[in-house]
């Protein structure tokens, strides 16, 4: 498992491009046949993905959580963001197409992911935070998601947010997790930005064709940056940090916080007009 430290927000206006990359942008998750995990020290938060091939992937305990089994202490968002796959969690099993996602609870031992077709795999994205409580482990479909419509054609920011795990839907500790799908037209995501210091983000960007980008803005409101992202990888935004993006053609993508609430809409709102 790797180890990532973050930087604040009194050292990230002198970081370089590179730096920058390297503390907030992970870039070589979904890795065919492999399971593997990050580890950042803000919020606990890890990150990981499994891309089944002929065999399945068990989730694996690592030295850094110091844990008989990975979900000893801890609970795990997974959706899954490519061909069909079947996770399996205690004897328990779970058949998911695309953009399905699964809550596993606290302490469940036995977890394994399997592709149903090896030339189409599954693509199991991965997203873990301390629990204090066991909450059951459960499974909800795409197609039972009830979208909320946010932005419009004129400012290219039409899109809807499929809420899975958080207070009103599957129930959890403290992960919150949905993902957005962005209407055809519209390449704005998260536009106006927000920040909310009592939780920190982690977005997939993932349904991007290879040849494009997602540039995408973080720090401060008022000393933002830029990150250039490709197809399926990570971007991890500290509560100090707004979380927005435009891309150059159509992409979806995967959020999800940990940190001090759930609600949802406890956003502190960054108006365009005051963003430097
Ligand atoms: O498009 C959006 O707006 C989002 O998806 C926002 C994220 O869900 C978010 O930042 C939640 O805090
Ligand atoms: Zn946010």
């Amino acid at each position: 498992m790797k180890l990532l430290q973050m930087a604040d927000a009194v050292r990230y206006p002198r970081m370089t491009t590179a730096e920058l990359r390297k503390t907030f942008l992970l870039e070589d998750l979904f890795q065919p046949g492999k399971i593997g995990f990050t580890y950042v020290d803000l919020d606990r938060t890890v990150i990981g993905s499994a891309v089944p091939g002929a065999q399945p992937l068990s989730l694996p305990t690592d030295p850094a959580l110091r844990s008989d089994f990975f979900l000893e202490r801890r609970e795990l968002g997974v959706l899954n963001v490519g061909g069909k796959g079947t996770v399996s969690v205690d004897g328990q099993t779970f058949a998911t197409d695309k953009l399905d996602c699964l809550y596993v609870g606290r302490g469940s031992k036995e977890v394994t992911f399997s592709s149903e077709a090896e030339d189409d795999p599954a693509a199991f994205y991965l997203l873990s935070y301390p629990a204090h409580a066991q909450y059951p482990t459960a499974m909800v479909k795409f197609a039972d998601l009830q979208p909320l419509h946010l932005g419009a054609v004129e400012t290219c920011n039409k899109r809807s947010i499929y809420k899975a795990i958080y207070a009103d839907g599957l129930k959890s500790c403290q992960l919150v997790m949905g993902f957005t799908l962005l209407e055809s037209g519209s390449n704005w995501n998260t536009m106006p930005p927000h920040t909310h210091f009592r939780r920190s983000e982690v977005y997939l960007y993932f349904d991007l064709d290879p040849a494009h980008r997602v540039v995408h803005l973080m720090g401060p409101p008022q000393e933002t940056r830029h990150l250039l992202v490709s197809n399926r990888q990570v971007i991890v935004s500290p509560g100090w940090s707004i979380h927005a993006g435009v891309g150059t053609s159509r992409y979806a993508f995967c959020w999800g916080m940990g940190g001090e609430n759930q609600a949802y809409d406890d956003m502190d709102g960054a108006p365009i007009a005051e963003l430097r």
